[in-house]
């Protein structure tokens, strides 16, 4: 059996052939994410010229610890390219992401940059998006509140699903880099996510939520037989 952690890297290495002297990156956040910015930083060791803006904090202290140069998105307001990874990929290429918290800023940087290709192993092709819980981020202020209306926006839209505020291994609330917190929402199948998409973001309290929708414009999924381009690099 492949160890999935080889099938990660394998899509990393890929999408680091797309990768050019010069060019402004957005750096991902997960484990997928993680095994591309150490790749990235063997060739910034040898000499390839590029600037990354990382998409939380976590990846922030990777690149910097590796010596891969870093900018943010006031001095670098375009880039190139975002190397992300997914929680789940539908043939469209629309997305769930946020397994890691750090939705908004790689739905920020993802949107600033010309082109996203995500980065995964097989596993997280679907059919339909909706089997991961999505993420949806929130603001602390009326938690309850804005709970309801999620609930009810997720009804609406035929997913009805139970919420679950994210706490960390050691039960404490998870709080986002952003300072806010995280509901994800177990659909099991979500029917229509540019309904839902929009939706969720006319709701009070909803900071952000997971469904990236016609972000990437690429994926290279990686499985034992290799790492397969799907869609436009
Ligand atoms: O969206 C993310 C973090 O917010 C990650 O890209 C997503 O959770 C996939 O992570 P991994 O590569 O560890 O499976």
């Amino acid at each position: 059996m492949t160890d999935p952690e080889a099938l990660k890297r394998d899509a990393a290495a890929k999408a680091l052939t797309f990768v050019e002297d010069g060019m402004r990156l957005g750096l991902g956040t997960g484990s997928t994410a993680k095994h591309f910015v150490d790749l990235l930083a063997e060739r910034v060791q040898a000499g390839l010229k590029v600037v990354g803006v990382p998409t939380s904090e976590v990846t922030r202290a990777q690149a910097e610890r590796l010596g891969v140069p870093l900018t943010t998105l006031d001095e670098t307001p375009e880039l190139d390219i975002t190397i992300d990874g997914a929680d789940e990929i539908d043939p469209a290429l629309n997305l769930i992401k946020g397994g890691g918290g750090a939705l908004l800023r790689e739905k920020i940087v993802a949107a600033a940059s010309g082109r996203m290709i995500v980065i995964a192993d097989a596993s997280k092709r679907v059919e339909a998006l909706g089997r991961f819980p999505l993420p949806i981020e929130v603001n602390a202020f009326g938690l309850g509140a804005t709970e309801r209306a999620i609930a009810k926006v997720l009804e609406a839209c035929g997913c009805p699903a139970p919420l679950t505020l994210r706490r960390k291994a050691d039960g404490h609330v998870f709080v986002t880099d952003g300072g806010h917190m995280i509901l994800d929402a177990a659909c099991i199948r979500i029917p229509d996510p540019v309904q839902l998409g929009a939706r969720l973001h006319s709701v009070p309290g909803v900071v952000e939520h997971g469904l990236f929708i016609g972000l990437a414009s690429c994926a290279i999924i990686a499985s034992p037989g290799g790492a397969e381009v799907v869609g436009r690099v």
